[in-house]
């Protein structure tokens, strides 16, 4: 099997591809992965290249490939991840006992919003469990589809949404459609915010790429688009210890101290009761 990636569907991949007995081939950016994932990737087995070009890139290659050679791609583009894909609305039905009213999710090569929103309209049409509001968030510097034109370049520190030309650009389009949703664009500086906020005040530690579905949720209630009282599920769609660069390069130097409770206490300003 062979997969383009931006670091996620290729740890992924590489894993289930170990359990199954099948040789895996990753194609990712060259440079442009957080170190966590291309650890994943490698010890699972992986044979792993790296391109001279973008996620978009890799995701021609593969699919060419796919065409050619007897490999099976396993991106979003491949009928059955979607169909696997949106059972995770089911399990969110299924815990909520009904479909929220917002679903706010990161943007990338858009597999997750067009699985999402038809595990909801399956589940809807089975037992009537209603419909969110579908709203996906693009880094503002890997924006195709809220500018409406492929970026050739993209830019952001959230490295799993840097996708210049979404796979399922049109499946996302209809799902913001259909759900009367919106897709819209975050700064970097938002999503490092919400990054921080979940960390500090949730105790939920995700990438970068995955904030942007609540720097995108707080936007949204921002501009009046959600009320109060309404029940909203944000996807984060990765663990932080995979790309803890922005958990480090942010967070204040640790303090070194002799080893006696003396210096503890003082370092930690505790006064004696
Ligand atoms: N962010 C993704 C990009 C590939 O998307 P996919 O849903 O088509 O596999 C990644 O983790 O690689």
């Amino acid at each position: 099997m062979i997969c383009a990636s931006t670091g996620n569907t290729s740890a992924s991949a590489a894993a289930y591809a170990a359990r199954a007995g099948l040789t895996c081939a990753v194609l990712v950016p060259n440079g442009k992965i957080a170190l966590g994932k291309l650890a994943q990737a490698l010890v699972h087995g992986a044979r792993l290249l790296q391109l001279d070009g973008s996620f978009d890139d890799c995701l021609r290659v593969a699919r060419d490939l796919a065409d050619t050679f007897p490999v099976t791609l396993v991106n979003s583009v491949n009928p059955f991840r979607l169909e696997g894909q949106k059972t995770a609305a089911f399990e969110i039905v299924e815990d909520l006992g009904s479909a929220p009213d917002v679903h706010c999710l990161p943007v990338g090569n858009a597999g997750n919003i067009t699985a999402y929103w038809r595990g909801y309209v399956e589940e809807d049409t089975r037992d009537g469990a209603g419909r969110p509001r579908m709203h996906g968030f693009q880094a503002a510097g890997a924006a195709p589809i809220v500018r409406g034109s492929v970026v050739t370049r993209p830019q952001t520190i959230a490295t799993a949404i840097r996708i210049g030309n979404p796979a399922s650009w049109d499946f996302a389009l209809q799902a913001r459609d259909a759900s009367g949703g919106g897709i819209d664009a975050v700064t970097d500086r938002q999503i490092l915010s919400a990054y921080r906020l979940l960390a500090h005040r949730e105790g939920v530690f995700v990438e970068p790429s995955s904030a942007a579905s609540v720097a995108g949720l707080l936007q949204t209630r921002a501009a009046g688009l959600i009320e109060a009282g309404e029940r909203v599920v944000c996807t984060v769609t990765g663990n932080g210890l995979k790309d803890p660069e922005w958990a480090i390069s942010g967070a204040a130097k640790p303090v070194t101290i002799p080893a006696t409770v003396a210096a503890a206490a003082a370092a930690l300003d505790l006064q004696r009761s």
